[in-house]
């Protein structure tokens, strides 16, 4: 193992050792020999199977010997990576009764696309609606009628959402499920080239449109790396999918025979299956810091900074942004898929995929082998994938090398000797910088401020012509408490034109950026965000600021007494009504800081004894 890797995950078990020991405690008084459904009282049982559509499934309920499996799912029309969910209960279903056991549908989960609300009011309730979904899974689950539960979830906040509310219920052996990317369709380089032609005034509406229904052209998670398919290679390395399933194609039979394999096996490590593997005994310190590991080789998605330590405390886990950074300061960046490069998920699976990163990771020392997965002990397992011969799954040790190195390299010879993930800090706060996605000429910018309290002022800037220059966008009010900590992945194409037109252009913002954001350097997720009192709130125009995403250095260049001196000025008025908003106001208040997880869970988490 790389000493590095090693330092940090001892670092966080000593961290979290109290947390971690009631944590498991807690999982293992709630874990009990026979099914949960036997210790109901038999007014509770009988409602809890008198929806039973089938006469079967409720005997067996009755008995048991058999697993009763809850399908807790986030299925909706919204996300084309969600719509493939429609049929999957049914499937599992069938594929429970032909081993002798039952399937649920234990209860839905909301799911928003970012891609639909992206730069609209609904962003403002995205990171919040991962709560809601937390929340949402423990009230499926709240039923306690069940043996294992299969999670059916893909994208941003919704990976994130089941897993904090699942792992609250981490006596109870789990699998996620996932659906696959579309096909691809046309370059995300050119959807983004025909984006920045349409900022620019050289492309109609109408090609716009053909450009972005070309890209975004059926059922299935969207090609580019950004969160959910982040999310996909963070599940398969904590062995929460099962091996090389992540990237199967949607409506495929291969993916179908998956989906019935993940309920077949769901059952095996329950108690009646002989191999009991709860949630809460995978998901511990090495299963976290093999998830960094991944995410720093991928140049995964800048929101695995907050959903990453928001997971770990649902398993009583206290990881910081310095843990990770460390561990990316030493991960090879092995996967150029755009926004870090030309190649999408299909292209990344067709040259080897998880399969390979994992075979190469392990070789080089820098997983943990000796973790608990859904498949048994040991990673190991993770370098078999899946294929689907005369209708029957078979197993298969993946290949040993990468099909296509200007896609996936071996650790040996990586694109970049590190992951790229910056934690930025100095008089301005501690935000994070993904730099995997930044050309290096491009990763220091010292220019003068321009502040928007609104991502829209910013485009009127960009159009009245305002921003030909050098300058730093500071980008605030956009925190957990103060907005919900929407994506300002809309100011991108903006950016991305200017920087191409040669000025020296930076980001930094107390808000988020976009998984598929990357060219542009962008100091985010600040802490303390300008309303809780943070810097950001006493900058103005012109000030004189230093982005070094080669350093980590965040600062503004004046003079110490005058910016004492400073007054913050006060958060705009009006925000967070409308479109459902102010109904999130009561959890805004609650999100910790950014580096927290800006989560809504974390005071009463920190609370339990
Ligand atoms: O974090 C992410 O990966 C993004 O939230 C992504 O899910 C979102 O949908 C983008 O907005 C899509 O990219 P475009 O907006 O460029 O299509
Ligand atoms: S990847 Fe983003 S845009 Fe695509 S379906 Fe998921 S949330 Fe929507």
């Amino acid at each position: 193992m790389h000493p590095r890797v090693l330092e940090v995950t001892q670092r966080l078990v000593e961290r979290s050792r109290p947390t971690r020991e009631r944590y498991l405690a807690m999982i293992r008084a709630a874990a009990s020999d026979g099914p949960q459904r036997g210790k109901l009282q038999c007014a509770n049982f009988a409602h809890g199977v008198a929806g039973c559509g089938s006469s079967t499934d409720k005997q067996r309920l009755r008995l048991m010997d058999q697993a009763n499996v809850a399908i807790v799912s986030s299925y909706n029309d919204m996300l084309s990576a969600h719509q493939p969910y429609e049929h999957y209960p049914e499937l599992i279903k069938q594929a429970l009764r032909e081993i002798g056991s039952v399937g649920q549908f234990a209860g839905g989960v909301p799911a928003m696309c970012d891609g639909v609300t992206q730069g609209e009011a609904g962003m403002e309730l995205s990171l919040a609606s991962r709560e809601v979904i937390a929340m949402s899974t423990a009230v499926a689950l709240s039923h306690n009628m069940f043996d294992a539960a299969l999670l059916l979830g893909i994208c941003d906040k919704i990976i994130p959402g089941l897993m904090i509310g699942a792992l609250r219920f981490g006596h109870l052996p789990m699998i996620f499920v996932p659906g696959g990317p579309m096909p691809s369709g046309i370059s995300n380089k050119e959807k983004a080239r025909v984006r920045q032609a349409f900022a620019e005034g050289k492309a109609t509406r109408e090609e716009l449109l053909e450009s972005e229904m070309k890209s975004y052209h059926s059922p299935g998670t969207c090609t580019f790396y950004g969160t959910a398919n982040t999310n996909q290679v963070v599940m398969e390395v904590m062995g929460l999918h099962l091996p090389g399933s992540s990237f199967v194609n949607p409506y495929t039979p291969l993916r179908d025979e998956l989906t019935r394999e993940a309920a077949r096996q769901v059952t095996r490590i329950t108690h009646q299956g002989g191999n009991f593997m709860p949630l809460g005994e995978i998901v511990d310190e090495k299963s976290i810091v093999n998830s960094v590991v991944a995410l720093s080789a991928t140049g995964g998605s800048t929101n695995h900074t907050l959903h990453i330590p928001a997971i770990a405390q649902a398993a009583g886990i206290q990881l910081t942004w310095d843990d990770m950074a460390e561990i990316s300061a030493v991960t090879p960046t092995l996967a150029q898929v755009y926004p870090n490069g030309k190649a999408d998920v299909n292209h990344f699976h067709a040259a080897g995929g998880v399969n390979f990163m994992v075979h190469t990771l392990l070789e080089a020392g820098l997983l943990h082998e000796d973790v608990n997965t859904i498949m048994g002990r040991g990673l190991s397992r993770y370098l078999q994938e899946p294929f689907l011969v005369d209708g029957k799954l078979e197993w298969r040790t993946g290949r040993a090398e990468s099909l296509d190195e200007d896609i996936l390299r071996p650790a040996s010879r990586p694109f970049n000797e590190e992951g790229g993930l910056r934690v930025m800090q100095g008089n301005l706060g501690r935000g994070v910088m993904k730099v995997s996605a930044v050309a290096p000429n491009h990763q220091v910018v010292e220019a003068p401020a321009r502040v928007f309290h609104d991502q829209s002022e910013l485009a009127a800037a960009f159009k009245a012509g305002e921003l030909e220059r050098d300058f730093v966008a500071v980008v605030r009010f956009q925190g957990p408490k103060a907005l919900g900590m929407p994506e300002l992945h809309k100011l991108t194409p903006y950016l991305g034109v200017l920087q191409d037109r040669g000025f020296k252009v930076a980001l930094v913002t107390d808000g988020r950026m976009s998984g598929a954001s990357g060219k542009v350097p962008a100091a985010i997720h600040l802490c303390p965000e300008a309303i809780d009192g943070g810097p950001l709130a006493k900058v103005c125009d012109d000030d004189l600021i230093r982005v070094d995403g080669r350093t980590g250095e965040l600062k503004i260049l004046v003079p110490a007494d005058e910016w004492m001196a400073r007054q913050a000025v006060e958060a705009p008025q009006g925000t967070g009504v409308g479109c459902g908003r102010e109904l999130f106001a009561f959890m805004r208040g609650a999100m910790s800081t950014a580096e927290s997880g800006a989560s809504a869970f974390t005071s009463s988490l920190e609370a339990l004894k």
